[in-house]
């Protein structure tokens, strides 16, 4: 029995005025899995992930979220669908606290006329949320929710981004190069957090030029090359470094029948 992928791209152009970034690419993301999306600089992995999640708009091709085709104008979109997006450049604010920025553009009201009526907001359910969210993640080492994001680490930022996703997230996320600004033990929490995620059944979208944390995460690797899906492969069945040597044409992809263009589950 075939399982629907919860994201199918086909067809899927992109130019920026002379610039082809996305040249009739398809795309699958199955439910449960990890799947990295590796490739050189400029092969066109964030306009991939930016057309699917509505940043920026696909010239042609399709895309179907759970069977149904979607047009997304704007990220919120998206987000209003359950889909949550973890950027490189931290998309927090830093004078605000841990639980504000959990809540951005979604704030909790009070209940009943205080809150329908005044707006005023739950801050009592807010922090309550944001403090079992980032507990359930094993995040609580910060101190207080209310603390400002600016006086915690790198990693512990980080870690209240992926666990706002986390929290909000019905059908995937998506990240965009999540430890290219960590250490090694922040980047380490944060592999760990995308394997909790993964294990709660959210996929996840991991685009990542860091080759050992693709393969130590990613159950699948689709290998982008100039704006085109190149291959997909098992990382359980190819070395990094014939991974990499496709992904530079340095070597050609496995024959079609050797690809993992779906989950082993799913095949
Ligand atoms: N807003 C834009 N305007 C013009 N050209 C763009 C824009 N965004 C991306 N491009 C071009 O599209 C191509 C694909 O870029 P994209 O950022 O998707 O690649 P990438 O694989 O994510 O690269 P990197 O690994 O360097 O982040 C590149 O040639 C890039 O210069």
């Amino acid at each position: 029995m075939s399982v629907q992928p919860i994201v199918q791209g086909r067809g899927i152009v992109k130019r920026y005025g002379h610039v082809t970034a996305i040249d009739h690419s398809d795309f699958d993301l199955y439910p449960g899995e990890v799947l990295a999306v590796i490739g050189d600089n400029g092969a066109g992995k964030s306009s991939i992930v930016k057309a699917i999640c509505g940043a920026v708009q696909a010239d042609e091709g399709e895309i179907k979220i759970e069977g149904k085709p979607v047009h997304f104008t704007s990220p919120l979109q998206a987000r209003e669908m359950g889909i949550e997006i973890v950027y490189q450049q931290l998309a927090l604010s830093p004078s605000l606290s841990i639980a504000d920025n959990m809540f951005a553009g979604r704030e909790l009201r009070k209940p009943g006329f205080m809150g329908t009526v005044f707006r005023q907001l739950d801050k009592k359910a807010m922090e309550k949320f944001a403090r079992d969210k980032l507990t359930e993640l094993g995040l609580m080492t910060v101190q207080s929710i209310n603390q400002a994001v600016e006086t915690l680490s790198g990693g512990q930022r980080q870690g209240v981004a992926v666990a706002r996703a986390a929290a909000f997230a019905r059908k995937f996320i998506i990240m965009d190069e999540p430890t290219a600004a960590l250490g090694v033990k922040e980047s380490r929490r944060v592999l760990e957090l995308i394997q909790d995620v993964r294990s709660k059944g959210i996929p996840i979208i991991l685009i990542s030029h860091n080759m050992p944390h693709v393969f130590e995460v990613a159950d699948r690797v689709h290998i982008h090359r100039l704006g085109k899906r190149h291959a997909v492969v098992d990382p359980a069945k190819i070395s990094m470094s014939d991974a990499v040597a496709i992904m530079t044409g340095a070597m050609d992809p496995p024959p079609i029948e050797e690809q993992q263009l779906t989950p082993k589950a799913a095949a």
